[in-house]
């Protein structure tokens, strides 16, 4: 079993578990209560910058435990507040020791789109992460069967939402616009190994064209790798451990924004 296959048999175990307490009608007319959701290809595709996507990441099955997060809201406001444009919230239980709570309480702190990171496999988690007030949902092509990756991608879309579709390979970037995504993330970590190569964003960018949002994932160490990534082609890079390690979250989300409006950029962009 990959690392991958075991992290999707326990997310199924949990969620059997959530199915058993709250009906997919009940999510429903949960979802039916809640905020629409917001706009994320503009925020995450500006003209002359790139979106940061900051992470709330407890833990993790590469490095174990990665900050006692007492408080979740709080350290995504302070990524607002440094000028992250989407914030993360991984709320798979077991190896990240998040949970929808902590999405919860992100949601009815900040203003900006807020992504459920999880490993979705099923339309029951789509309705809750709409009903938990998610803009944004993770998609990830390794996990999943073209025609319920094509479903998936669907109904986030018709709920208003925006689908993250991440892919790992050229094979998954063929597979991802196939499916119907807007967003393609390119994840350094290979999901199967836990290897990182920060070089797989730059192999596989120019196979996703500028209509798509590329955003490249995983093992971002500080404003130079932003730069890189940028010069690469990315619209957006996703920050996990590098911010939620650092004792000032939201100057280094500000030097990351920083980084990827440097006039350097410029002419990568024009
Ligand atoms: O982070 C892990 O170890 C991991 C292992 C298995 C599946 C997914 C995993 N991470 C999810 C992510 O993609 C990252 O949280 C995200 O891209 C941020 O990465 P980083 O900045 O390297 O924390």
């Amino acid at each position: 079993m990959t690392v991958l296959e075991d992290i999707v048999a326990g997310v199924r175990e949990d969620l059997a578990e959530r199915q058993a307490k709250t009906t997919l009608d009940e999510l429903k007319e949960r979802a039916s209560r809640v905020h629409g959701a917001l706009d994320c290809i503009s925020r995450l595709k500006a003209e002359d910058a790139v979106a940061v996507i900051a992470e709330v990441k407890r833990s993790s099955p590469s490095k174990g435990n990665l900050a006692a997060i007492a408080d979740p809201a709080s350290l995504a406001s302070e990524y607002e507040k440094g000028g992250a444009a989407v914030i993360s919230v991984l709320t798979e239980q077991r190896r990240f020791n998040g949970s929808l709570a902590d999405l919860d309480a992100v949601r009815g702190k900040v203003d900006i789109p807020v992504l459920r990171k999880d490993f979705v496999v099923t339309p029951y988690q789509v309705w809750e992460a709409r009903a938990h007030g998610a803009d944004l949902v993770l998609l990830i092509v390794a996990a999943l069967e073209q025609t319920v990756l094509t479903s998936l991608v669907e109904r986030v879309h018709s709920l208003g939402m925006t689908a993250l579709v991440e892919v790992h390979t050229l094979d998954e970037v063929s597979r991802a616009i196939d499916a119907g995504a807007r967003v393609i993330g390119v994840n350094a970590r290979d999901l199967k190994t836990l290897e990182v190569d920060r070089t797989t964003f730059a192999r596989l960018a120019p196979a996703i064209p500028d209509e798509y949002v590329r955003i490249a994932e995983s093992g971002v160490r500080g404003p130079h790798d932003v730069m890189d990534y940028a010069r690469s082609g990315a619209h957006a890079v996703l920050v996990g451990e590098a911010l939620v390690t650092d004792a000032a979250p939201r100057a280094s989300v500000a030097d990351l924004v920083a980084a990827g409006s440097h006039p350097s950029l410029w002419s990568v962009r024009h």
